[in-house]
């Protein structure tokens, strides 16, 4: 029906499509397809972050990326997950719109 279609069409409006370096670590952690919503990017970077141990395991909110793909992608050596504004500016540059 028309309001499906409507859902359908809503609910794939959300999604994002990473750019191929960000795509790959997404992977990485074991991320299928292509685009995700942004919650699925974020919960997908988490667990990327957990199998590569890049969090420091005495202060948990501390994350070490340099010399790995993701301080790379983010330009940092290190970042506090208290402060996401790092990785929402990396999103910007790594995620286009996945709209149809
Ligand atoms: C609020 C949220 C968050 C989400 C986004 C941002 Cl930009 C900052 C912060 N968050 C809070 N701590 C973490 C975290 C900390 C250490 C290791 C892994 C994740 C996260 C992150 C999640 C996540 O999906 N989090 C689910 C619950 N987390 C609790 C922490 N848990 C672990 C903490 C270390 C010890 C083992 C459990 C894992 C599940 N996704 C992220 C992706 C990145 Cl680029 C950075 C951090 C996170």
């Amino acid at each position: 029906a028309a309001e499906d279609a409507c859902r359908i069409t809503l609910g794939q409006a959300n999604q994002v499509r990473p750019k191929l370096p960000l795509l790959k670590i997404l992977q990485a952690a074991g991320a299928q397809g292509e685009t995700f919503t942004l919650k699925e990017v974020m919960h997908h970077l988490g667990q990327y972050i957990m199998v590569k141990q890049l969090y420091d395991k005495r202060q948990q909110h501390m994350v070490y990326c340099g010399g790995d793909q993701l301080g790379e992608l983010l330009g940092l050596e290190s970042f506090s997950v208290k402060d996401p504004s790092p990785v929402y500016e990396m999103l910007k540059r790594n995620l286009t719109s996945a709209a149809m």
